[in-house]
């Protein structure tokens, strides 16, 4: 143990950290920690040992880093970029995908993925948020009497799943009206079992999963191969139609990356079919990787993001009246009236609502990096091999950087002015990453999450009732007991301000 830590050791000794013991290193610190109480660990350590400490996990070195300065340099270079061992539990249903992949592979395809997110390709996504929007809000009303406590979180589930299905494979799944079909049973199976075992140090190393829970492995397994099929054969289908719609093999080598995605209204999956990297198509198994991490990462992600916000905005009439009023001032009277993209930018104010709900609710609240050489950051050395996280929850959640930090307030990000006139590095607030490995479908949510909002505060006035959010970390952010509501139906007839009442 010694010998195998001593160089890192050496050059780690300066940073601040619990104390480690002889081969288990600090892992006894984690005893009877849960899921729940992990941000607020985090978060004393933070207090304890200050925005940059290391821990040992047996032989692993991890350091931890929330100063916006450090983060500022591990995100902005492209040298840092390649995901730490934890990402490793995704692999079997996500491939090396755009998520996980690293080097060469992630630089080809990040350049191939960019365009399908150019603002005239969401301008038709915007469409589908709409068409989803529409079905949940049906399936609300029967819950909106005023009194019932409604938990919006799978509802909100289902039509991410939807919209993501259709934007990123050109497939409607149906999962809001058919919640039974397989697939979508499988996304929301394997979603959930991805977070036990990421909190579940004994369920992440795979034989030991196989070997210990071998009901729920098989299960597991047995989900990811019913999602592979169905992608492969979306793909199959998909590629049969644009060969005998485009001619497809004359198209791609040709097309820039703009052009192939604006030629009509497309899936993600529509580009991929018709790009190449070094001149070659990317096989039918490289887009299923991508695909998969589009369903994986394009709908919890977005679903729990909403589920704070509503709940945040139940809780806050104020907001919630402001809110109103802004969309009644751009969407006009009529509370059908289908958005566009244009509407959904005039919505500033909701902007803000939905930063403020991200910064204290980040959906994901650490990401993670590994070093592939030794490195020094801002004057610290640190190790080859060293698993890096990066503490957003915690630089969100710092009163240096946000006066009354727990306070849900979005006029803080109206104009983006600070209070107290101090320059913020902008790193500080990271909800979607930031620099080249950034959230590639940032605008997308963005929209995604306007238009679902406004859908559901047109029709509908949320009430403060049931439970409180128990914020737990999983491999995302989500609240245990989902988002607790009461729902009133909106009298359109009347003003805005009846809201407040
Ligand atoms: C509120 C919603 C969302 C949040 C808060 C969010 C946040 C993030 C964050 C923090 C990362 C960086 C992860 C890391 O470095 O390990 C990321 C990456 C990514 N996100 Fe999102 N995301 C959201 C929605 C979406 C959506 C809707 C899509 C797809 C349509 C998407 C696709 C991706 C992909 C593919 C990556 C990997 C990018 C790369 O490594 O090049 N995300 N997201």
């Amino acid at each position: 143990d010694y010998l195998l830590k001593k160089r890192r050791n050496d050059m780690i000794h300066y940073m601040p950290g619990p104390k480690p013991l002889p081969v288990l290193g600090n892992v006894l610190m984690y005893r009877g920690i849960s899921q729940a109480d992990i941000i607020d660990f985090i978060l004393q350590n933070r207090q304890k040992y200050g925005t940059c400490y290391r821990v040992w996990l047996l032989n692993q070195l991890a350091v931890l880093f929330s100063d916006p300065a450090d983060v500022e340099v591990l995100l902005s270079s492209s040298k840092y970029i390649k995901k730490n061992n934890f990402y490793d539990l995704l692999h079997p249903w996500l491939g090396t995908g755009l998520l996980v992949s690293n080097g060469r592979k992630w630089h080809a395809r990040r350049k191939i993925i960019t365009p399908t997110f150019h603002f005239k390709i969401l301008e038709q996504f915007v469409e589908i948020f709409d068409q989803q929007s529409t079905v949940l809000v049906k399936k609300m009303a029967q819950y909106a009497d005023g009194k019932t406590v409604l938990n919006i979180a799978p509802l909100l589930c289902l039509m991410t799943l939807d919209i993501i299905a259709e934007t990123a494979m050109g497939t409607k799944v149906n999962a809001q009206t058919n919640p039974e079909f397989p697939y979508v049973s499988a996304v929301i199976s394997v979603t959930y079992m991805f977070a036990r075992r990421f909190t579940n140090a004994w369920q992440r190393i795979d034989w030991l999963f196989r070997l210990l829970s071998r009901k729920e492995a098989k299960l597991f397994y047995a989900n990811i191969k019913l999602m592979h099929d169905f992608t492969d054969r979306i793909i199959v289908e998909r590629r049969a139609v644009l060969e005998q719609e485009l001619g497809i093999n004359e198209t791609a080598p040709n097309a820039t990356d703009t052009e192939v995605g604006l030629k009509r209204r497309m899936a993600l999956l529509d580009v991929l079919l018709q790009s190449s990297i070094d001149g070659k198509p990317l096989s039918n198994e490289d887009i299923r990787e991508e695909v998969d991490t589009f369903m994986f990462e394009g709908h919890d992600t977005t679903s729990s993001a909403l589920t704070f916000c509503l709940h945040l905005i139940s809780r806050h009439p104020l907001v919630q009246a402001k809110l109103f009023e802004e969309i009644r001032k751009v969407l006009g009277a009529d509370k059908d009236r289908p958005v566009t993209q244009r509407d959904l930018g005039e919505l500033k104010y909701m902007e803000c609502v939905i930063k403020e709900s991200l910064r204290l609710y980040p959906t994901v609240p650490l990401i993670g990096r590994n070093f592939e050489e030794d490195v020094v950051i801002r004057g610290k050395p640190i190790p080859a091999g060293t698993n890096v996280t990066i503490g957003i929850y915690i630089m969100q959640r710092d009163p240096k950087y946000f006066p009354e930090p727990d306070t849900f307030r979005p006029e803080r990000f109206l104009n983006e002015s600070l209070e107290d006139g101090e320059s913020r590095n902008t790193y500080v607030y990271v909800p979607f990453s930031a620099g080249p490995r950034n959230c590639i479908g940032q605008k997308f949510a963005m929209l995604e999450m306007k238009s679902t909002l406004s859908k559901i505060l047109r029709h509908f006035e949320l009430l403060p009732l049931g439970e409180e959010l128990r914020p737990t970390l999983t491999i995302v952010l989500r609240s245990e007991n989902g988002s607790q509501v009461g729902l009133k139906p909106r009298n359109y007839a009347s003003t805005s301000n009846q809201v407040v009442d």
